[in-house]
């Protein structure tokens, strides 16, 4: 569904992307790990062409979105839900989500009451403004509006930072139940193992803006060294 191939990513003279492949298949659920500074954010954005001058090959259901702008990425069935988890602040949270449906364009968007059966922790929130949110709440906002235009892949960047434990837990639940339910395929760009392993069947670890592992989660149990190497764990 998603195929990215020889895709090189660029800040001005600053080449952070190096030749990166990687494929996410139709309902498929795949993770991005990488340390601080190796690539992970700058990857997700150069998919939906929103920052980084790039170079590659991105492909979306067969059809390559070459210049398409972010916008019309958008509406083709990419969502990036951005590490810092922007809301609007003067909406409430059932308009925060409303608004995401614009971004579907011609296709169908989700039922909000869908959505917010899967994320338990909004449905007493729906009127309260985006302003008035905590940090978790906030989260589940972000990817609740990520799945609202019920993309084919969804973009996640680090949705679990500076998140307490129990958040995690239940967005990792909502997150699974989502896709599962909706053939929604995911992307996730992510440092902790707990919430990646427990969202998606497989695995690539960039490092310096390549990707240096990709395969099961089997497979990267069998490789300590890749571990140690790579995530310092
Ligand atoms: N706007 C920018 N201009 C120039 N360099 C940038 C810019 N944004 C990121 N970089 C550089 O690109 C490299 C990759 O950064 P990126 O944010 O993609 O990494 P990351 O894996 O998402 O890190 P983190 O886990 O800390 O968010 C880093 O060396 C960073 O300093």
């Amino acid at each position: 569904m998603l195929e990215v191939a020889g895709l090189n990513a660029f800040y001005g003279d600053s080449h952070i992307l190096h030749g990166v492949d990687l494929t996410v298949d139709t309902s498929d659920r795949v993770s991005v790990l990488g340390r601080n500074g190796s690539g992970k954010t700058t990857l997700m954005k150069s998919i939906l062409n929103a920052g980084p001058r790039i170079y590659g090959r991105i492909c979306l259901d067969g059809a390559d979105l070459a210049d398409e702008p972010s916008f019309q990425r958008a509406r083709s069935g990419l969502s990036l839900v951005p590490e810092d988890r922007r809301s609007f602040p003067h909406l409430t949270v059932r308009d925060n989500l409303l608004i995401a449906l614009t971004a579907a364009g011609k296709r169908t968007g989700l039922d909000i009451e869908q959505v917010l059966d899967t994320f338990p922790m909004l449905k007493p929130l729906t009127a309260r403004y985006g302003s008035q949110l905590s940090g978790g709440q906030q989260q589940m906002v972000a990817v609740a509006r990520g799945v609202m235009p019920r993309p084919r892949c969804l973009l996640l960047d680090e949705p679990t930072e500076g998140l307490a434990p129990v958040i995690v837990r239940q967005l990792a639940a909502s997150l699974v139940r989502l896709c599962d339910e909706f053939n929604i395929g995911l992307l996730l760009s992510e440092q902790n193992i707990w919430f990646a392993r427990f969202c998606t069947q497989r695995v690539y670890i960039i490092e310096n803006g390549r990707i240096v592992f990709s395969g099961s989660w089997d497979e990267f149990d069998s490789r300590p060294d890749v571990k140690h190497l790579y995530l310092a764990v």
